[in-house]
């Protein structure tokens, strides 16, 4: 079977490099390309917008038009107009792929609604690097313990606009929940003046916001004497585009429900032999 495509925000950084990875891709067809409906792209060509040459893919403005022709949909857009899509898709029995980052708790819980009609995979991050890294976190956090205060830093490019990154956060739940905390209340978002001794069991975040970086993250467990840094560095937005369109293929015609890329993966699977 042949899983038709759609592509949000097609002209944007990670919606080109979707187009170029579902033409590289086996089972999948590209069959819809979308941008804001006042974009003045709307009706070139998906394929020239992201420097493959022409693949007779208009650019539509509207979802409604095309939601038709599609089996799922990726979406890499902002929190709003995901929202929208994923609830369109969702009455229209169209599974979902999300990689937008930055949504609010009330916002996460509109997507979990919609996955109760569609199947959704909702990841942070799709690169198969960082979700090994999110093994390789709740590992090192569980043999640690609470013997080692927790950084996490992150770089990305000076385009991005939400902070701290989707995976920085995720991969804080990672740690936190292997540390039996809640995120909520022990993360630290920078710091600055007096601000006293740490504390063992906050988790601090950092961001850094510079150039061209495409996405740079590095866990600290630090120790009196040691330190283990878990890092990982993408340098080319196809890592997570390769991921997303593995996640587009192995989401279409399956039940409704919200899955992640520790799913598409079958990492859950592994840890539920493991405990066996
Ligand atoms: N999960 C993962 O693996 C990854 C996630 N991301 C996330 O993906 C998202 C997009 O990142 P990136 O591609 O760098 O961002 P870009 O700004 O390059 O692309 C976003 C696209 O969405 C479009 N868009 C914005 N607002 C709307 C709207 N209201 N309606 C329709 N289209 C809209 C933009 O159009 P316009 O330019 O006209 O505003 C643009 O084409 C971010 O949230 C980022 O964090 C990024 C990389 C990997
Ligand atoms: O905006 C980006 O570029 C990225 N966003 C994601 C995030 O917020 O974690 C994933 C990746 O790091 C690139």
């Amino acid at each position: 079977m042949t899983v038709r495509v759609g592509i949000t925000g097609a002209a944007g950084r990670m919606g080109r490099t979707l187009v170029e990875a579902v033409a590289a891709a086996e089972g999948l067809q590209l069959a819809a390309a979308l941008e804001r409906p006042d974009s003045s792209l709307v009706g070139a060509d998906a394929g020239e917008l992201a420097g493959q040459g022409k693949n007779g893919i208009a650019v539509a403005g509207d979802l409604a038009d095309v939601v038709g022709d599609i089996d799922v949909l990726i979406d890499f857009s902002v929190p709003d107009a995901t929202l929208a899509n994923v609830a369109l898709c969702a009455e229209h029995g169209v599974a979902v792929v999300i990689g937008t980052t930055g949504f609010t708790p009330k916002q996460q819980a509109r997507i979990d609604a919609a996955a109760s009609r569609v199947g959704v995979c909702k990841a942070s991050n799709f690169s198969t690097g960082v979700n090994l890294c999110f093994k390789l976190l709740d590992m090192a956090a569980r043999v640690l313990g609470d013997d080692v205060d927790v950084e996490i830093v992150e770089a990305h490019h000076r385009h991005k606009i939400d902070a701290p990154s989707g995976t920085a956060l995720s991969m804080g739940g990672v740690v936190a929940n292997a540390l039996g905390r809640d995120l909520a209340e022990v993360a630290v978002y920078g710091r600055e003046g007096q601000t006293g001794a740490r504390d063992r069991d906050t988790i601090g975040f950092a961001t850094v916001r510079a150039g061209d970086i495409v996405g740079d993250h590095t866990v600290l467990f630090a120790a009196e004497g040691e330190r283990i840094e878990i890092t990982h560095k993408a340098s080319s937005r196809m890592s997570f585009a390769r991921g997303a369109v593995r996640a587009a293929r192995w989401l279409a015609g399956r039940d409704a429900g919200l899955y992640d890329m520790q799913d598409v993966l079958g990492f859950k699977e592994m840890a539920g032999e493991e405990r066996q």
